[in-house]
């Protein structure tokens, strides 16, 4: 210190030099903390991963494009093993038949660091505790119970029915098959959820604006999770015209049609849980306090349930496209087993005739396993138990993660993992011993509520696009698999930036004849 600030104190840069050197030390304390002391300090990983959350905010925001934490803690798991550590809080287990933090027993929650890039903990799916979330599942259960899934059955086919004249309409046009699957899923979600789809199948683009203001979301949630919830926070206090300057206006538009709907569905006359008319009045008339049923609360719960149901099927739709099409035998024997069933029963085709199928459904099986539909980690921490991995013991409160696409691409179960082959699915002994480990619909208590309704939809469409009554044919459009398959984790998959998404041109069937 010099002998003027000793006389007058310290200027302001010598406080500013003091205060850097006092994070210094007290970052040097934490880091040696974390290294040596901290109760994760024996599981293995790379030095700077356990050191600092730095080493992740690299991949998941700037290396090679960002998103891409999932690929490098691939490669961790090859150096260190089953287990490891990805970040001073967090290890990451690869190892199909280790589910302890799965176990009801663990009474699990979804740690609100890592739930915050979706931007809210009111709604079900990112709800932190264990003994609220069961509150705020069981208002929903009964509205996603096949009872009511089999209710809303005919509404999902007449949305299936509207896709494919849309589709044959749109003859000789290069499709994006991306955002044709996710006005499906949203339109089917809306649908289901407020009794009223948003019909974005109508919007001439298949709404193509509003599908990358979702994914613009998804990417901000990611940056968001990675700068303690500033983003979003910042995008909440900013005056509403500013906002609609620097956000795409439809992610506005979603947010408005959310808004009304919910606000509407509110306003309904409330019935009884059991005659519940929609979701929202599933949760008014559920046993759940009042303050889980604020206008913010039934706002971010229909959001999530509409956003959970569109990346998901739309992802698992596009593959099944792109896989039927870039292998003719595929398309083939779908259409010989829909038509012949159809033939056999000498009437239309019902949903549960369909759901019957065999190859059909090893064909959507077999999707589900490959296509990475959610992407993201599925972190727990439990809330009771400490938990043992091998050697290594987990205390509670640790962040415990899995990725669903460690267990399908495991060779040992699943052989020739990264290859699509549907009939893996049709051998009796094969599907049993594989089927425990087909986990696209998440693990334990938070489960994905609306598998099914995407089974419906799955079913319903690839029924619909390759059965005999379908009007058109599709063929791939300059298409490679990279264009559209998973590369980086938004939760949701997005492909390698500047690929090109699905793309078909659809031929109507006596033109596709004739040729
Ligand atoms: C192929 C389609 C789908 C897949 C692969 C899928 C997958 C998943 C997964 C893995 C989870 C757990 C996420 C986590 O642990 O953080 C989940 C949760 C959830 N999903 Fe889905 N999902 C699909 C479709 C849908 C649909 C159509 C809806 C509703 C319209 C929906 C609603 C939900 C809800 C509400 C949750 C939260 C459940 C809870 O926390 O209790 N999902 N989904």
């Amino acid at each position: 210190m010099s002998f003027t600030s000793i006389i007058h104190g310290p200027g302001p840069l010598e406080v500013l030099a003091l205060l850097a050197a006092g994070g210094l030390v007290a970052f040097s304390f934490l880091v040696t903390y974390r290294l040596t002391l901290h109760p994760l300090a024996p599981v293995p990983g790379p030095l700077l991963a356990a050191a600092t959350g730095w080493y992740e905010r690299y991949f998941a925001l700037v290396k090679d494009g960002g998103g891409r934490y999932w690929a490098e803690v691939e490669r961790l798991h090859k150096i260190y093993g089953p287990i490891v550590r990805i970040s001073p809080w967090e290890v990451h287990i690869k190892d199909p038949d280790w589910d302890d933090i799965y176990k009801l027993s663990s009474k699990a929650s979804k740690p609100r660091w890592y739930y915050q890039s979706f931007g809210t903990t009111l709604s079900t799916n990112t709800t932190e505790a264990h003994q609220l979330h069961r509150a705020r599942r069981q208002a929903l259960v009964s509205w996603f119970s096949s009872q009511n899934i089999a209710r809303n059955t005919p509404t999902v086919q007449a949305t299936i029915d509207r896709l494919h004249d849309r589709l044959l309409a749109s003859s000789g046009r290069v499709i994006n098959m991306g955002d044709v699957f996710r006005s499906l899923a949203i339109d089917v979600a809306s649908g289901f959820a407020f009794q009223r789809a948003f019909n974005n199948l109508d919007d001439a683009e298949f709404g193509r604006d509003f599908n990358h203001a979702v994914r613009d979301y998804g990417k901000t949630g990611i940056v968001n999770r990675h700068f303690f919830g500033l983003p979003f926070l910042l995008m909440r206090l900013l005056p509403v015209h500013i906002f609609n300057l620097i956000s795409p206006k439809a992610g506005n538009d979603f947010m408005a049609i959310v808004n009304r709907c919910a606000k509407e569905a509110m306003n309904k006359p409330i019935r009884s849980h059991e005659e519940a008319e929609d979701v929202v009045q599933s949760i008014l008339t559920a046993d759940l306090p009042p303050e889980q049923k604020t206008f913010d609360r039934i706002f971010a719960e229909v959001r999530s349930i509409i956003l959970g149901g569109t990346e998901t099927t739309a992802t698992v739709l596009t593959s099944i496209t792109y896989h039927a099409l870039s292998k003719p035998e595929i398309a083939t024997r779908l259409r010989n087993e829909l038509a012949e069933a159809e033939k056999d029963k000498g009437a239309k085709l019902e949903y549960q005739d369909i759901r019957r199928l065999p190859y059909l459904t090893a064909v959507i099986h077999e999707a589900l396993r490959t296509c990475n539909a959610v992407i993201g980690r599925l972190t727990r921490s439990s809330e009771v138990a400490d938990l043992q991995y091998q050697q290594y013991s987990l205390p509670r409160g640790t962040n415990i993660s899995i990725n669903l696409h460690d267990t399908h691409m495991n060779p040992t179960i699943f052989p020739e993992p990264e290859k699509f082959l549907p009939d893996r699915w049709l051998n009796e002994s094969d599907y049993k011993r594989m089927s425990k480990y087909l986990q696209p619909w998440g693990r334990g208590s938070r489960l994905c509520l609306g598998m099914e309704l995407a089974y419906t939809d799955l079913y319903l469409a690839v029924a619909r696009l390759f059965g005999p009554d379908c009007a058109f044919t599709m063929r791939l459009y300059d298409t490679q698999l990279e264009d559209w398959d998973a590369y980086a984790d938004y939760f949701a998959p997005l492909p390698v930036p500047g690929g090109k998404g699905l793309r078909v041109v659809v031929e109507p069937k006596e033109k596709a004849g004739k040729v």
